[in-house]
């Protein structure tokens, strides 16, 4: 299912319509906030456009406007903007203004068309992949553009009081990420741990609130790392989910997707046996390839390989995480929703007198961060690999070992023996 989603790990290029960037209409609005967000994030960026002056894009030092009209049946200049960029067309997103550019670039393998504007029956027939009604409504990496810059979110632990104030709201419910937020970044999943003193932390946290940890691994990979009993866990990026108390939860997408699971795994293993540091990691519904190990040059042919065999098979679609695609089932279910279902499971949707808190460290933790934007409490952890990308998170920490002080700190409080 597209969505009008430019995903900063697989599209390297965006090529706008210089009329969007350049217009004064409603479906103009937001083009600075986007251009900023994706040249954050290193996308490239040109204007495929007649309109060499836009304030927009001087304001953005946007330097990629090409001198071509995109509003034309001709696909040229789009092609020849992505050349220009060094992107092949799958790593180019469109981002077109008009039904007849849409349709001029709808067979040029381009990695996603976005039709803009108010001509939304025919932006669809023209053949886009998906339509918005303005600019601002495509997001970055799952973050609408307008969210901050993770460089511009304040450290948790200098604002400890500020912080601590706004758990001291109401009963904390804390979910969290496991890899790159509780454990360190390591070169091989089956070799992470979890820190001791995080561990313990979280035992203590247990004692006095609602907590779990929300992962893209195995369910039960993510469980036996963790290892403690009183935790919610969700996995497979929430498509199963279990309880304390013996609740389970899987996804009926999961389990129609377990056929083309099984296929994905059994051709990923074939097509990328030849290529060093490749690691296929099988969850109960999801298929993880990592490509940390593997040689710089050979990275994109990995990914290419993955996406292939996700467009071939109906029940898959792909996703990316920190240097790993992933194949999940092809529903709109995320960690965002999964939290949202533990959140009414532990009755605190929409009731006074809960705060929840969610502390992820990738895009993929966006769609949670999301969810506890308003009334609750987002935690980014920072990290080097995605540039100064946007994030929903209201405040962030240096690194994992940063959030074992923070949690600590949050353990002492719920726990009653904090100032
Ligand atoms: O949602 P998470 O709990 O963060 O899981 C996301 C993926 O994390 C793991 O991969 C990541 O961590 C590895 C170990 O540090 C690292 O080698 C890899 O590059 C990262 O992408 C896990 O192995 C995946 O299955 C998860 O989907």
């Amino acid at each position: 299912m597209a969505r009008a989603d430019v995903d900063p790990r697989r599209h390297r290029a965006v090529l706008v319509d210089g009329g969007l960037v350049g217009g004064r209409g409603r479906a103009g609005e937001g083009g600075a906030d986007l251009i900023e967000a994706l040249r954050r994030c290193d996308v490239r960026i040109a204007v495929v456009s007649a309109v060499r002056d836009s304030p927009v894009l001087e304001r953005s030092g946007t330097t990629g406007a090409l001198d071509a009209s995109g509003a034309g049946p001709d696909p040229g200049p789009w092609v020849e903007a992505a050349r220009r960029l060094g992107v092949s067309a799958v790593e180019a997103v469109v981002v077109a203004g008009v039904p007849a550019a849409v349709e001029a670039v709808r067979a040029g393998g381009f990695g996603l068309v976005v039709g803009v504007g108010g001509e939304q029956d025919r932006l669809w027939r023209a053949g886009a992949d998906v339509v918005v009604g303005a600019l601002r409504e495509i997001s970055v990496g799952g973050v609408q553009p307008g969210a901050r810059p993770m460089s511009e979110v304040p450290d948790a632990l200098e604002r400890w009081d500020e912080f601590a104030a706004r758990l001291r709201r109401g009963r904390v419910v804390l979910l969290c990420d496991f890899d790159g937020t509780l454990a360190p970044i390591g070169d091989v999943p089956g070799e992470v741990a979890l820190p001791v003193r995080t561990r313990e932390v979280l035992e203590e946290l247990a004692r006095h609130c609602p907590a779990g940890v929300l992962s893209g691994r195995d369910l039960d990979d993510v469980r036996g790392r963790v290892g403690i009993g009183e935790l919610w866990y969700a996995g497979s990026h929430g498509f199963e989910i279990a309880g304390p108390a013996e609740q389970v939860f899987a996804h009926p997408a999961g389990e129609a997707a377990l056929g083309d699971l099984d296929e994905a795994q059994r051709r990923v293993s074939e097509s990328l046996a030849g290529v060093p540091g490749v690691l296929v990691d099988r969850k109960r519904f999801g298929l993880a390839v990592h490509y940390r190990m593997v040689e710089a040059g050979m990275a994109d042919h990995v990914v290419s390989v993955v996406r292939g065999i996700g467009d071939d098979l109906a029940h898959l679609k792909m996703k990316h995480g920190r240097l790993v695609a992933e194949l999940l089932p092809d529903v709109d279910w995320h960690k965002g929703r999964a939290l949202s279902w533990l959140l009414e499971e532990l009755g605190a949707v929409g009731a006074e007198g809960f705060v929840p808190v969610f502390v992820g460290d990738d895009f993929t933790d966006e769609d949670a961060l999301r969810v506890v934007r308003d009334g609750g409490v987002g935690v980014v952890v920072r990290s080097g690999e995605h540039g100064d990308r946007p994030t929903w998170a209201h405040y962030a920490v240096a690194g994992p070992e940063s959030l074992g002080a923070l949690l600590g700190r949050v353990a002492e409080l719920v726990g009653g023996s904090a100032r």
